[in-house]
Formats: C-alpha cells, sequence, structure tokens
C-alpha cells in the first residue's frame, strides 16, 4: 500500500528491532472521517506471512493436529501448550507449496488437493501477517516422515489425530483457542451443517 493516501501520510519510520522479524515504531497523520488530521504512533511487527491447513480423515473422522509449546503463552502466563493445525511461515515461497512441505516437516503426512479457504489476518493491530488456510483430506496409514518439526530449530512438535467431536468440543470449551485452528475446525462444521455428512 502507499505510505500516502487520501487519508494517511507517513512522518517517520523507525526500525527498533531487526532481528528474526522487523519491528518497526510509525509516525504518520490520520484523516478523520469528520476531515480533521490527527498524528499518531504506532509499533508494527512484521515477520512475513504464513500458512495453515487442516486435514480431516473422513473414514475415521478425525482431525491431524500439532502440539507445540509457544514462548508467548509462556510468558504471559498462558498455558504454552497449544492444539494448533499445521502451519508454518511462507519464507517467500507459494502459499500452498510451502503448506506441503511444512506438513510434511511437522508431521509426517503428504497431502493430495488443497483447497483455499481464506487469507486470515491474524493481529491486524500490531502484526503484519496473513496466514492462507486450506482444508484437505488425510488417512492415518498415509504417514511417510517421521513429522515433529525441525529439532535443529527448536521444534518438538506432537502429532494429534483427533476425533472431530472432541475438536470442537474443545473449541467451545476453550481448549483450543489458536485463532487459525478454531477457525479451520468452525469451517469444517459449518460445511458439515450445510452439506451434512452421510
Ligand atoms: N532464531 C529464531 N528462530 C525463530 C524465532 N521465531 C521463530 N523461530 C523459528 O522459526 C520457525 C518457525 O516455524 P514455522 O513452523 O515456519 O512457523 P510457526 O511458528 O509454526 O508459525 C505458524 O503459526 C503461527 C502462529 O499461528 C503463524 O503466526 C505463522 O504465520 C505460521 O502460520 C521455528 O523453528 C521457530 O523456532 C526467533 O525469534 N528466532
Ligand atoms: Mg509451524
Amino acid at each position: 500500500m502507499p505510505l500516502v493516501s487520501d487519508t494517511f501520510r507517513s512522518i517517520a519510520a523507525d526500525v527498533l528491532s531487526d532481528n528474526w522479524g522487523t519491528l518497526t515504531r510509525h509516525r504518520f497523520s490520520l484523516r478523520r472521517r469528520d476531515g480533521t488530521w490527527d498524528d499518531q504512533t504506532r509499533e508494527v511487527y512484521d515477520r512475513g506471512h504464513g500458512a495453515a491447513c487442516l486435514l480431516h480423515d473422513t473414514q475415521a473422522d478425525t482431525l491431524l493436529l500439532t502440539r507445540q509449546f509457544r514462548l508467548p503463552m509462556q510468558v504471559s502466563g498462558q498455558d504454552p501448550y497449544l492444539i494448533e493445525v499445521p502451519a508454518g511461515l511462507l519464507d517467500g515461497a507459494a502459499p500452498a507449496d510451502r503448506m506441503r512441505a511444512e506438513l510434511m516437516e511437522e508431521t509426517g503426512y503428504t497431502v493430495g488437493p488443497l483447497e483455499h479457504v481464506t487469507d486470515l489476518i491474524t493481529s491486524p493491530g500490531s502484526v503484519t501477517e496473513y496466514l492462507a488456510c486450506f482444508v484437505g483430506t488425510y488417512r492415518r496409514d498415509n504417514q511417510v516422515g517421521a513429522g515433529g518439526g525441525d529439532a535443529t530449530e527448536g521444534e518438538d512438535i506432537e502429532v494429534i489425530h483427533m476425533p472431530f467431536d472432541d475438536a470442537l468440543a474443545q473449541v467451545r470449551d476453550g481448549r483450543i483457542r489458536d485463532a487459525k485452528t478454531v477457525v479451520l475446525i468452525q469451517e469444517l462444521a459449518l460445511r458439515r451443517l450445510i452439506a451434512p455428512a452421510d
């Protein structure tokens, strides 16, 4: 997007940290709906975009999920072991290609066609990221790799085959609350409402 528009004028952009991602403090002027201009300061974190995918074993009616440690949860006093759909950073790759590689790395499963659901904006108040979200199917006995993530990068990812009904119950009672995971499980539930399973 341009740094100048009818409603936005950039004044300054100061990089506060440029290590893994880039944290920048922006000063800018924003035109309010009443036509007046308002100077503001906001910090923006850019670590690129990502892809996430919910795989469903339609025979066993299970979902392929992961559980892993998330530091931001730990340091903010929340349960750090999150149940999530497999997901990864794009690192400039095409989302579907990156998703296939990430599935193999994190779960050891290959996947057929992936259906794109949405590009989910995860935290627009401070983070630039969008997540390309997909759904697809898998068969539990089709695991071809070990999964578990990249141990050299510190990953230690548990693979879970969770019955669909359990997953939906865990979304409802808050045991599953990772945003991309909630959205994709609810997407599957909505599809069942529209076209109930046999
Ligand atoms: N050295 C270093 N490594 C990091 C840092 N932050 C993350 N990493 C490493 O970078 C890798 C990221 O793993 P991915 O599987 O590619 O990404 P992800 O963390 O699972 O992120 C996915 O889920 C996020 C949470 O919903 C999404 O935000 C993201 O877009 C993506 O879909 C991991 O090995 C992690 O340890 C850091 O600050 N420093
Ligand atoms: Mg990941």
